[in-house]
């Protein structure tokens, strides 16, 4: 088992060689474990037909490059027993001191203008939602990306936290709520996550009929998109519920199934990526007004990234009593794949994060500005002194 300081220290010479890497962890409180895999030499992998096997770091759009960390070409380390203590009390504190948000009255014009463009392309009929998006500039208190991991580490127990590093990219954190999809043998698991309200200590809360009407296209996207591809079978679909993110509630339904082979996890992910949850519907007609009118180029932020066909092993004890404690192990692939949310990418010490949300026909171009306010708390919280 390696140390922490040998541990981050590898991630240290990682990022001088300007070498591919990512660290990560799961959420969850099983999951408390950090990984790291870094590459052994500074080739640029790509990926083809997503049957690779390795971390792999997607953009937005779908058409653009995604990159790839081949565990082949990798080393793999894990750190044990990582310090997750209790999250977002002083996340709190720092949202109720008050920010002051004077500065950014021309970043406030622009992403109203940019809702408003798309309430009026909803209303006339054009598509049904849009998640449109903004970028900001954060001077950054202290750049270092391996001590801003440790911070979002600590403080988001429940997200996928990771930093990502790769000379043709640059370099990345998040701290991200949504799964894009899960896969075990022949089970997957994927979720419908919109819908957005700041977290006031419970979870018991009212959603009103713009944020329900707003998950539940993404629940049905989804279904109907499950629907399409032969040979999936058994969908369950649970309640829609409030999950907690940070300072901020979001309406989730978990969707959970199973298909024929592995061959089709490809044609899964293409279909998903972009979900509703993040570009809209009809799909490439909101896809097509994202890329034409925001303000800035998304680059990875709402893409996705993570372990793609990764080979776990399993070892199981046989209970048949003349095998008796005969332990046995099976191999199987894994892919598990986060939505790249509450992200930023760092560059000569500053930070540029990115925040969206969705718009239908009910919403309020100001609303929208406070709700990626709001969003970008996530992020901020470990960028200031
Ligand atoms: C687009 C973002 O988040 C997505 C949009 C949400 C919304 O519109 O309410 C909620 C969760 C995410 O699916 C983001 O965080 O930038």
């Amino acid at each position: 088992m390696i140390e922490a300081s040998d541990f981050y220290q590898k991630l240290k010479t990682q990022l001088k060689e300007d070498k591919p890497f990512v660290a990560y962890r799961k959420p969850g409180e099983n999951e408390n474990k950090v990984k790291a895999i870094l590459q052994n030499n500074s080739e640029c992998f790509t990926v083809k037909d997503l049957k690779e096997s390795g971390f792999v770091f997607s953009p937005f759009n779908p058409e653009d490059l995604s990159y790839i960390i081949p565990f082949e070409n990798s080393e793999i380390f894990e750190l044990d027993n990582n310090s997750a203590e209790g999250i977002d009390s002083d996340l709190y504190e720092y949202l109720s001191s008050g920010t002051d948000f004077e500065y950014m009255e021309e970043d406030q014009k622009l992403h109203e203008n940019l809702v408003q463009k798309g309430i009026d392309r909803i209303r006339a009929g054009d598509f049904k939602k849009v998640v449109l998006a903004r970028s900001e500039r954060v001077q950054v208190y202290d750049p270092d990306p391996i001590r801003i991991f440790k911070k979002l580490l600590n403080k988001y127990s429940q997200a996928f936290v990771y930093l990502w590093f790769h000379p043709e990219t640059g370099c990345w954190l998040g701290a991200t709520p949504e799964t894009l999809l899960k896969v075990e043998r022949n089970r997957f698991k994927t979720m419908a996550l919109a819908g957005t309200q700041l977290f006031k200590g419970t979870e018991e809360v009212e959603w009103d009929k713009k944020e329900v009407e707003e998950q539940l296209f993404v629940t049905d996207y989804i279904l109907q998109s499950l629907d399409e591809i032969k040979d999936i079978e058994a969908v369950n679909v649970s309640k829609p519920y409030s999950a907690k993110a940070g300072n901020l509630l979001h309406i989730k339904t978990d969707i959970t199934g199973s298909f024929s082979g592995p061959e089709k996890m490809g044609e899964l992910i293409k279909t998903l990526h972009p979900t509703p949850a993040v570009c809209g519907l009809p799909k490439q007609k909101a896809l097509q007004f994202i890329l034409e009118n925001e303000n800035q180029s998304r680059e990875f932020y709402s893409g996705y990234l993570g372990e793609l066909n990764m080979r776990s092993e399993t070892k199981r004890s046989s209970n048949t009593r003349n095998q008796e404690n005969q332990q046995f192990t099976s191999i199987s692939s894994k892919t598990e794949l986060y939505v790249n949310l509450r992200c930023m990418k760092l560059k000569e010490g500053n930070a540029r994060i990115y925040i969206g949300g969705g718009i239908t026909r009910d919403s309020n171009a100001a609303d929208e500005w406070m709700e990626t306010v709001n969003k970008s708390q996530t992020m901020k919280a470990v960028l200031v002194k």
